[in-house]
């Protein structure tokens, strides 16, 4: 399983101050999938991708990617270039630079926090922004300052400019909070589009946009797997029902 999984975990704890965050959690990813994981408040979901992108360290367990690279022993930085790709909650743009600026500097910017300056770019460059645009649903607006976005197309934004570094994996969390119902219904189809040539792990709260998604789910509660399979058949699971969907 190891070598043929994008991700593996297996066995990963986490202690905070004596209570376990994560505990024995194990899972994986296969190459090219996208996985839905879902999970009531403080079942471990934030604490699952600090560990894989190294922002926390595991008391105990394995996690690797690609087969061979143990994550445990690289940092932040490092796992951003080894090709994990993290999109946070809150949407973190260029305000003052276009949209169009934004997948640049994204594009020019070696891989994890951005930090070049702009310079002139190639036309294969123009090709890819393009590209890009037209992914993230943006050719439309890409002349706009980042700052006139809406909440949703600012997410997008920020997808867009993640893609642009070429990840192997996107790790995205919750982009479904405070969209409207429409972006919502977008965003899914754009994760399937990414979906396409990316793994993606996707942890969100609203059903309906996981079930759009028709992925695997994994249900986490108290730092490990409760359930895992088709929407329907966790929903199915008297445990998931009673920790979480029956909320
Ligand atoms: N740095 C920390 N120090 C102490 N406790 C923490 C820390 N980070 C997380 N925890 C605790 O670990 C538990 C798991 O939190 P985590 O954020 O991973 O859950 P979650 O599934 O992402 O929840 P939510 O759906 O609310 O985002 C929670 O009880 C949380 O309070």
């Amino acid at each position: 399983m190891k070598a043929t999984s994008l991700l593996y975990l297996d066995g990963v704890s986490v202690t905070f101050d004596g209570f376990k965050a994560l505990n024995e959690l194990s899972l994986t990813i296969a190459p090219g999938e996208m996985r839905a994981i879902i999970g009531p408040n403080g079942a471990g979901k934030t604490t699952m991708m600090d560990v894989i992108t190294g922002k926390t360290k595991p008391d105990r367990g394995e996690i690797y990617f690609d087969g061979a690279i143990d994550l445990t022993g690289e940092d932040e930085a490092s796992i951003a270039e080894i090709g994990i790709g993290r999109k946070f909650q809150k949407p973190t743009v260029f305000e003052s630079h276009t949209v169009r600026d934004n997948l640049e500097l994204a594009l020019k910017a070696p891989r994890g926090p951005f930090a070049t300056l702009f310079h002139v770019i190639s036309g294969g460059e123009t090709k890819r922004i393009d590209d890009l645009l037209g992914l993230i649903r943006l050719s439309d607006r890409k002349h706009e300052l980042a700052a006139n976005l809406s909440h949703g197309q600012k997410q997008w934004l920020e997808i867009g400019m993640l893609l642009a570094q070429d990840p192997k994996l996107l790790l995205v969390d919750e982009p479904a909070a405070g969209m409207t119902d429409a972006e919502t219904a977008e965003t899914a189809e754009l994760l399937k589009d990414i979906a396409q040539d990316h793994s993606v792990v996707v942890v969100e709260h609203d059903m309906e946009f996981v079930r759009s998604l028709s992925v695997k789910v994994t249900v986490l509660h108290e730092g490990s797997v409760l359930a895992e399979g088709s929407l329907d058949h966790v929903s199915a699971n008297e445990r998931v029902v009673e920790v979480y969907l029956g909320r």
